[in-house]
């Protein structure tokens, strides 16, 4: 086996009120000053205020920046870095979906090393590290919170950028699935779909190995039978937990592997039309993914049976046929809207998706398997197929 670089949260709280240990966590780090990112939505849910108030029983005075936005910018990141340095802070708490928790990634980093957001994207790795970071997510979900990612968009080209590196990786994750019960039926089918992308992905990346294979196992195990449950009952506790702690997982499993077609092409389109994240891999997913099993049959088959829709009995071709299916009921009966529903036309998607693969089979590098790429090369690939 090659060595495989894995890297995760120093600590992770896992559970029901996970996120009220915040307090003793930071104290653990030898923290106390805090700088609370958060969003909006999230400040007048008064759940910040329970968060701070938490903090401040603990002794712990924190400051709030609520003016993130969903897709971080270049320019909303700048003013959460000023607001940063209008404060002596010794850290950054995330709090809330991605968006938050890439915008503190973001302004943890620059807040300490100076320096423009795009200096830091794809194909530089940022390892050394800026301010302590402690995320608590609210969406099951990213990832976000155990993932050496952050993703910001370039105000000026729309361009998603990728950032990666060890800097980005959360000190410490508080995975609390009580914050989930609030979720709207659309956004828990949305950042349902997104974690099971990320864990199908991970596993058939070329750059899987069986640390992360076991991560994505155990986040497809979890996210699969659930994902019409915690749909069709939010507040169905059981559910909510399973997702969430799937998200985490897919999280750890893509964050030490990579990702793959499906991503490298949802950035694009996230991007060009604005698609939320998790809807733009699940309105891809069918597709790339019977575009790209028989390049990785094995891999995908196994994908099925961890999910539950095709047993051991089965051989490869058949199982893979439930997973495509599956994949696409999920999409009808999470009524996942079509491209049409985002003024691409639908006609020119179908004819598109067969010519990105193919042309992501064409410019496949060596390092990858030419059906599968990774998804940094996509990205690019397919924001050039695209713009025509
Ligand atoms: N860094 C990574 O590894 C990584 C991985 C995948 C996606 N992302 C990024 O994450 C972002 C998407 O994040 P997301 O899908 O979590 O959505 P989000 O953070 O953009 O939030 C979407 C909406 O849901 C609301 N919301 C959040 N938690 C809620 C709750 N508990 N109840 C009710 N509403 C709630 C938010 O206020 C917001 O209005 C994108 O920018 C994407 O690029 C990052
Ligand atoms: C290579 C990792 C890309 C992360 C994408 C998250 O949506």
């Amino acid at each position: 086996m090659s060595i495989a670089s894995i890297a995760l949260p120093r600590i992770l709280r896992i559970g029901g009120g996970a996120s009220k240990q915040l307090g003793e966590v930071l104290e653990t780090l030898g923290l106390s000053r805090p700088l609370i990112v958060t969003d909006p939505w999230l400040l007048n849910s008064g759940r910040v205020d329970e968060l701070a108030g938490g903090l401040a029983s603990a002794g712990i005075a924190a400051r709030v920046f609520a003016d993130t936005v969903p897709d971080p910018t270049i320019a909303s990141i700048n003013v959460g870095v000023a607001f940063l340095q209008e404060g002596d802070h010794d850290c950054v708490v995330g709090f809330g979906g991605g968006s938050p928790l890439d915008s503190a990634k973001a302004i943890a980093l620059l807040g300490h090393h100076g320096g423009a957001m795009a200096d830091y994207k794809a194909p530089h790795v940022q390892d050394t590290p800026g301010l302590p970071v402690i995320a608590i997510p609210t969406t099951a979900g990213t990832g976000s919170e155990a993932t050496r990612f952050t993703i910001i968009t370039d105000d000026a080209t729309d361009e998603k950028m990728l950032c990666p590196g060890l800097a980005y990786l959360p000190v410490a994750a508080l995975v609390d699935y009580e914050l989930t019960f609030t979720k709207p039926r659309r956004l828990t089918a949305d950042t349902g779909i997104d974690s099971l992308t990320h864990a199908i992905e991970a596993y058939v990346s070329r750059r899987a190995n069986p640390f992360s294979d076991g991560m994505a196992m155990l986040a497809m195990r979890a996210i699969a039978p659930n994902l019409r449950r915690v749909c069709a009952d939010p507040m169905d506790a059981a559910a909510r937990e399973a997702m969430m702690l799937g998200a985490t997982q897919a999280g750890i499993a893509f964050s030490n592997s990579s990702v793959a077609l499906v991503h490298g092409m949802s950035r694009p389109i996230g991007a060009h039309f604005h698609v939320p994240h998790g809807l733009s891999n699940a309105m891809l997913l069918p597709a790339v993914t019977a575009w790209s099993a028989p390049a990785a049959l094995p891999r995908y088959a196994d994908c099925a049976r961890a999910m539950g829709v095709a047993d051991d009995a089965e051989g490869d071709q058949a199982a893979v046929a439930r997973l495509i299916d599956e994949l696409a009921a999920l999409n009808r009966e999470l009524e996942v809207p079509g491209p049409a529903a985002w003024g691409i036309d639908a006609a020119r998607w179908d004819a598109l998706i067969p010519t990105m693969c193919a042309q992501a089979a064409a410019s496949g590098s060596p390092a990858n398997n030419p059906r599968i790429p990774d998804a940094d090369e996509m990205a690019m690939l397919y924001a050039k197929i695209w713009a025509g």
